[in-house]
């Protein structure tokens, strides 16, 4: 799954728009002896139309960060703004217009058909007549590859890659510009997880979306990253494309790219045999 980069927005236009701005962010859990500093002057911008990829050891604070993009968690201290307002904008129930968001495992309501999955957003904002409020998610199911016969199915009958078209297309739904995608391929076997970083980079490419990506696989990573920002030490020490960030001097990036497995996905293919 080694496939060409897509070029950036930030790279390609004069006057990159900032869709996602951390500046000076403290997050701190507990108090006095118990303080538990994960994130000290962390600074951090994105841009419209980037897929970046957030990268770091287990606890450095990455999924904190993407709830705090998504006004779920908030700074102790610093401030974050996504398209221009402080995430706890987002709370509105208009929010899933701005950001769409899929977690980790999917999060589909069991007790839902497919089709109420995706049309959640929209029958919960009230705004559309349910009719069309369905009609629209038809139209998300079938974007994200599977079939009109598959509205009518409980998530339980579901497999793991159908689960997570079925959230793509609940967090598509309103045409989100921003996209936050937590461990997006976590759960797949590798034949499913390349078809749905097929998905996402159509998604991405077509939409003319803005992707926030936390993910541990390096396939995932090189695959649909146009950035990649590391966070260690309680901040982001380095940020560029993947080529680049992994050959940054910090003893998480050897471990983690110049590892056994961070080697096999940087390495080139292997010539056919006949
Ligand atoms: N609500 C909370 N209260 C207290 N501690 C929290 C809370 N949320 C997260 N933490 C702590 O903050 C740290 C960062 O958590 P986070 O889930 O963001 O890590 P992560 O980088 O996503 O890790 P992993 O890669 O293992 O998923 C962890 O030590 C976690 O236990």
């Amino acid at each position: 799954m080694r496939t060409a980069l897509p070029a950036t927005a930030a790279a390609t236009s004069a006057a990159p728009e900032a869709v996602v701005e951390i500046h000076g962010l403290w997050t701190v859990f507990g108090q006095g002896a118990e303080a538990f500093v994960v994130h000290q002057y962390l600074d951090l911008t994105i841009y419209r139309g980037e897929v970046l990829t957030l990268v770091g050891g287990s606890g450095t604070g990455k999924s904190v960060l993407l709830r705090q993009m998504l006004g779920l968690a908030h700074p102790t201290r610093g401030e974050v703004r996504v398209l221009g307002q402080p995430p706890q904008a987002l709370g509105s129930p208009d929010a899933a217009s701005r950001v769409g968001m899929l977690f980790q495992h999917g999060a589909l309501f069991s007790a839902f058909s497919v089709l109420d999955n995706i049309a959640f957003p929209l029958l919960e904002l009230g705004t559309l007549p349910r009719a069309l409020a369905y009609e629209a998610a038809m139209v998300k199911l079938q974007l994200v590859g599977l079939k009109p016969e598959h509205a009518a199915r409980m998530p339980a009958d579901l497999s793991g890659g159908m689960i997570k078209r079925v959230a793509l297309a609940r967090a598509l739904v309103m045409d989100p510009p921003l996209l936050l995608l937590d461990e997006p391929t976590a759960g797949l076997d590798p034949e499913s997880a390349d078809d749905f970083c097929a998905l996402l980079r159509d998604m991405h490419a077509g939409l003319g979306l803005t992707v926030v990506i936390v993910t541990h696989d390096l396939d995932t990573l090189f695959a649909l990253s146009t950035r990649v920002a590391v966070l260690a030490d309680r901040k982001v020490v380095t940020i560029g494309p993947p080529a680049e960030v992994a050959h940054f001097d910090h003893p998480f990036i050897r471990h983690y790219f110049l590892g056994d497995r961070g080697r096999r996905a940087m390495a080139p293919l292997p010539p056919l045999e006949n």
